[in-house]
């Protein structure tokens, strides 16, 4: 397509009718440029014309009064006699041949050719007259010549001339009225043109303007098109920029996950992507205690929202369902124990579901608008990578666990306890927050063994080993210390709440309905000594010395009974 075609600013394309509009522009800008000149040049031919008829009538008339001039001086030397009468004679026929010469380059045409020729023959004959009579007058004197004069010759030649010049002068005032009219009606043409032209001009500018206005707006609607394309380029970048972000934050979140060794060690982590991953958000996670009754809280984030430490899979409808539950502000089935929800925020409940298992649950509350869509999808996709990391941290726990575990009670082993009794000292004292050790002895054990057997010691050993597992919380770590010695690591734990954990542990040993094969065991008690750090001692050793002396003084007391350091 050829370049110097106009282009419609909308779409990009040439637009033909453009192309037409400017060339019929350029052509009325040609014409109207050209007519004053055309105008101007007939105007001009007319006035040249007017100019030669005006000087050839002046020439007749000039030689006219030449002929007249002449006569006067004849009559008056013939009358008088006086030669100074003979002045306008001989002035007059000294100017006579350029009278006469001046006339034949104006003859226009052979007719006129033909009357200046006759013309000419007529002033000859008609000077020879007056020379004659004058010569008469000077040589024979006044009657000769006032004969000569009475002859009426000279008077037939000067009429001729009269109606021979007349004639021209007429014919030369006519073609003058002409020209006038030619003149007057090419100088209304020109007026008659101005104002075409003017009217042209106003039509020109304002179909400029037009033009101009259309293609002004189609610029703008253009610009408006670059501006939403621009802004939706934008927007995918954003989208894009936000997913590469939530993926990269989602890999760092998985790899932190893969260092944990302890699937409640989730509450370190996760307060530090979760926010990054659902911005504006606020929410737990949940897992599943061993004994699978209820779903034990092992993070928060956000704060604004409470959340219970437990859930029971009851309360939760994502969990009944087994699939995402939206709870929207004041709308549609809401989990208990989600509560009232924030205002303005949807409650997003998600399942962990790993390789068919449901590991845990995902709750969030989440700005409800426009995002909320985008937000339910990051939910399910963060859900599934928590699933896929805890599940990872229990399968390192259960390798952990078979070596760190003792078979009998199911209990962490004594190297164990060793370890973790360490890291949470530290731990403890970088959180300045307070630990407890629980040193657990059996009551009488050797009377149990010695009269039931070894084996129902063993059946009593492992039952208080469960009963310790699932007595204590996620973080809570429960280890054999040796023999019948058990001991109990409460991470965040004050002595008053020790006691308490304590006492509900103890009760249920002491309410414990054992047998072996069918004999039914008798009651199952034990002691427990309890120490605080930083209270009864700065480091493990005189933590568990404390414990101990607590413990002693359990047994001595009465056995069955909880004494702290
Ligand atoms: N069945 C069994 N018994 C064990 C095991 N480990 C230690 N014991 C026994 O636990 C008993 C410990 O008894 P003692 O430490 O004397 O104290 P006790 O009889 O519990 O009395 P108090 O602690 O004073 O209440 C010993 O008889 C050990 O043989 C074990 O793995 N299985």
């Amino acid at each position: 397509m050829n370049d110097t075609q106009p282009t419609d600013s909308r779409t990009g394309t040439r637009d033909p009718g453009l192309y037409w509009l400017a060339a019929v522009i350029l052509l009325i800008v040609a014409c109207l440029a050209a007519l004053p000149f055309v105008s101007s040049r007939e105007a001009d031919s007319t006035m040249v014309a007017l100019k030669n008829v005006s000087d050839k009538a002046h020439a007749y008339d000039h030689l006219l009064d030449l002929l007249k001039d002449a006569e006067t001086g004849q009559r008056g030397y013939v009358i008088t006699g006086d030669a100074s009468f003979l002045a306008p004679y001989d002035s007059a026929t000294a100017e006579m041949p350029d009278a006469l010469r001046r006339l034949a380059p104006l003859a226009d045409g052979p007719d006129e050719r033909a009357t200046q020729a006759e013309i000419d023959r007529y002033v000859h004959l008609k000077l020879d007259e007056l020379a004659r009579t004058i010569a008469l007058r000077r040589t024979d004197g006044l009657p000769a010549a006032a004969a000569a004069v009475g002859d009426r010759t000279g008077k037939t030649y000067m009429d001729r001339l009269r109606a021979l010049i007349g004639d021209r002068v007429d014919a030369l005032e006519r073609d003058r009225h002409t020209l006038r009219d030619r003149l007057a009606t090419t100088l209304g043409y020109n007026t008659l043109l101005g104002i075409l032209a003017s009217a042209a001009s106003a039509l020109m500018i304002g179909v400029a303007l037009y033009v101009v206005r259309r293609s002004l707006r189609g610029r703008a609607q253009a610009a408006d098109l670059a501006r939403r394309q621009a802004e939706d380029h934008a927007e995918q970048a954003r989208a894009s920029q936000a997913r590469s972000q939530r993926l990269a934050v989602t890999a760092e979140m998985l790899q932190a996950m893969d260092s944990l060794t302890r699937a409640d060690e989730l509450r370190d982590v996760l307060p530090g992507f979760l926010p990054q991953l659902l911005p504006g958000s606020a929410g737990a996670v949940y897992l599943y205690r061993h004994s699978r009754d209820f779903l034990q809280r092992v993070a928060t984030w956000g704060g604004a929202v409470h959340h219970p430490d437990l859930v029971s899979p009851a309360q939760c409808w994502s969990l009944r369902f087994g699939r995402m539950h939206v709870a929207e502000p004041g709308a549609g089935l809401r989990c208990p124990h989600c509560g009232d929800g924030a205002p303005g925020h949807a409650d997003l409940c998600v399942p962990m579901i790993s390789q068919g298992e449901v590991l845990g649950l995902l709750v969030a509350s989440v700005p409800a608008g426009p995002d909320s869509a985008s937000d339910q999808a990051a939910a399910n996709a963060i859900s599934e990578q928590l699933a896929l990391g805890t599940s990872n941290i229990n399968l390192r726990e259960v390798l952990r666990r078979q070596s760190t575990v003792d078979e009998l009670t199911g209990l962490y082993n004594r190297r164990y306890f060793d370890e973790t009794l360490r890291r949470e000292l530290f731990r403890a004292e970088r959180k300045r927050a307070a630990l407890a050790l629980v040193m657990i002895d059996l009551d009488h054990f050797k009377r149990m063994n010695d009269t039931y057997g070894h084996e129902a010691g063993d059946i009593v050993l492992r039952a208080v080993g469960q009963v310790l597992r699932e007595g204590v919380r996620r973080s809570d770590v429960a280890c054999r210390y040796g023999g019948e010695e058990l001991v109990l690591v409460l991470p965040e734990c004050d002595a008053a709440a020790a006691v308490r954990s304590a006492e509900t542990i103890r009760a249920t040993i002491a309410a414990l309905e054992l047998h072996h094969g069918d004999t039914l065991l008798p009651d199952v008690t034990a002691s427990f000594g309890i120490a605080v750090w930083p209270a009864n001692g700065d480091d493990a050793a005189t933590l568990l010395q404390a414990a101990d002396r607590a413990l002693y003084t359990a047994k001595h007391a009465g056995r069955n009974r909880v004494c702290t350091a």
